[in-house]
C-alpha cells in the first residue's frame, strides 16, 4: 500500500485527491493536512465524505509527513511547496506538487509571472513536468513532479503532436480558453461570487495570464524553437471544465485524414485521450468527473487556418486525476489505477 500525504487536502483540487484516493486500491491517505481546519474532522469540511473518511485535518509539517509517506501530494498555493521542500524530504519521499512552483524551468520567469520569490531554485531542474502523456519515462524516475496547470494540460495536449510535426506556424497561435469557477479554488473571492459569475462570461488575465509561459515553454520544447503566443482565459458560470480552442496557420496543405493520423501517432495509446470522431467537437460535459481530455480539430481552407479544441474536467485531468496518474507512473503501478472515473452527465 502507498502511503499518501495531502497537504492542502482541504482546497478543491485536495478535495478531488481524496475522492479519487480513496477509489484507489493501492494507496492510503495518512495525511490530511490543512491550514484553517486543524483537528476538525475531514467530513466537517467536505461532507459527501461523512461515513468515508474518519480522520481528522492535520498540519502542513512536511518533515514529520515525509517520516511518514511515500508520497507527498501539495495541493496548496503558489510558493508554499517551494518554501516548504528540502534534500531531506525528497531522500525519504517523492513530491507531486499541484502547484505551479516547479513547472516553469527558468527562475526569473516564475518569480516576474507569479510576483513571489522562489524559495528552493535548486530543486527546479530535476523537477520532471509531469504532463503524463509527453513525459511519461522522466515520471517514472521521479521523485518531484510538478503537476501541471489546469489551462495548461489542455492547451499543450490540444496543440502538443501538431507542433512537434511541424504541421503549425508556431507565431500565429493563438488560445482561447474558458474555465468554471472551480478553477479559481475554494477560497472566498470577490470575481468569483454567485453574482458575479452566474449568467455571465469574463475574460481575465487577459495577455498577463500566468499560464502564458507555461504553455509557452513546453510547447517550445515540443516544437524545438521559441513560442510566443496569446493565450485568453474567461471564466463561465459552471463548476468545474476546460474548453480550448487553439487557431494557428497551417505550414502547409494537408487532409483531414493526414492530421488525424498525426494525432493518432501521439495519443492512439494514451488511455485518457479521446481523438473523436470526425465533426464531433469536445464539450466540458463529456469529460465532466473523469480523466479525460477529448481534442479535435477543423481545417478551414478559407483561411488555412486549423482550429483544434480541447476539453477537460480542471479539477481531474487539470489537477487531482493527473496528479495520481503521475503517483502511479512513479510506482511502477497501471497507469489508470483509480483513475476509471467514467464521466458523468447530465
Ligand atoms: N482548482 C483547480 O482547478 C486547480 C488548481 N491547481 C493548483 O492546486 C493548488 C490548490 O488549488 P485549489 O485547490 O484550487 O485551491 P483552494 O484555495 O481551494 O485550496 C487551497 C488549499 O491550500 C491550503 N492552504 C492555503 N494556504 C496554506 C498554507 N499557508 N499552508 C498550508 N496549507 C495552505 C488550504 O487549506 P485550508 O483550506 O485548510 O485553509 C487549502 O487546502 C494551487 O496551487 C492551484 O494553482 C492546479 C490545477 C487546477
Ligand atoms: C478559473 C481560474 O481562476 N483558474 C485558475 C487556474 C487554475 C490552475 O490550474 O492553475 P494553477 O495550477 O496554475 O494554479 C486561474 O486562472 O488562475
Amino acid at each position: 500500500m502507498i502511503k499518501v500525504g495531502i497537504i492542502g487536502s482541504t482546497g478543491y483540487a485536495g478535495g478531488e485527491l481524496v475522492r479519487i484516493l480513496t477509489g484507489h486500491k493501492d494507496a492510503e491517505i495518512v495525511w490530511y493536512g490543512s491550514r484553517s481546519y486543524i483537528d476538525q474532522k475531514y467530513a466537517d469540511v467536505y461532507r459527501n465524505m461523512f461515513q468515508i473518511v474518519d480522520a481528522a485535518c492535520m498540519d502542513d509539517n512536511m518533515e514529520a509527513l515525509a517520516a511518514q509517506a511515500d508520497v507527498i501530494f501539495t495541493a496548496t498555493p503558489q510558493g508554499l511547496c517551494a518554501s516548504l521542500v528540502n534534500e531531506n524530504i525528497l531522500s525519504q519521499v517523492k513530491i507531486i506538487d499541484l502547484s505551479a512552483d516547479f513547472r516553469i524551468k527558468d527562475v526569473k520567469t516564475y518569480e516576474k509571472w507569479y510576483g513571489i520569490e522562489h524559495k528552493s531554485p535548486e530543486f527546479i531542474s530535476e523537477a520532471v513536468y509531469g504532463l503524463c502523456e509527453i513525459n511519461r519515462n522522466d515520471v517514472k524516475k521521479a521523485r518531484l513532479i510538478a503537476n501541471p496547470g489546469c489551462y495548461t494540460t489542455c492547451s499543450i495536449l490540444t496543440a502538443y503532436p501538431l507542433a512537434k510535426e511541424g504541421l503549425i506556424d508556431m507565431d500565429t497561435l493563438i488560445i482561447d480558453a474558458k474555465s468554471g469557477t472551480s478553477g479559481a479554488g475554494r477560497g472566498a473571492k470577490l470575481p468569483n461570487l454567485f453574482c458575479e459569475v452566474n449568467e455571465n462570461i469574463k475574460a481575465y488575465g487577459v495577455a498577463t495570464h500566468r499560464h502564458t509561459p507555461e504553455i509557452e515553454e513546453q510547447l517550445g520544447y515540443a516544437s524545438g524553437r521559441e513560442v510566443v503566443l496569446n493565450f485568453t482565459p474567461h471564466l463561465v458560470p459552471m463548476n468545474r471544465g476546460i474548453l480550448a480552442t487553439e487557431y494557428a496557420k497551417l505550414t502547409k496543405d494537408v487532409t483531414y485524414e493526414e492530421v488525424k493520423a498525426v494525432y493518432d501517432k501521439y495519443y492512439k495509446d494514451a488511455k485518457f485521450i479521446r481523438v473523436l470522431d470526425k465533426g464531433v467537437f469536445p464539450e466540458t460535459k463529456w469529460v465532466e468527473g473523469s480523466n479525460y481530455t477529448d481534442i479535435n480539430f477543423q481545417i478551414d481552407p478559407r483561411t488555412g487556418r486549423i482550429i483544434m479544441m480541447g476539453a477537460i474536467d480542471n479539477l481531474v485531468k487539470g489537477a487531482a486525476g493527473q496528479a495520481v496518474q503521475n503517483m502511479n507512473l512513479a510506482f511502477g503501478l497501471p497507469e489508470d489505477e483509480g483513475l476509471n472515473l467514467v464521466p458523468m452527465f447530465p
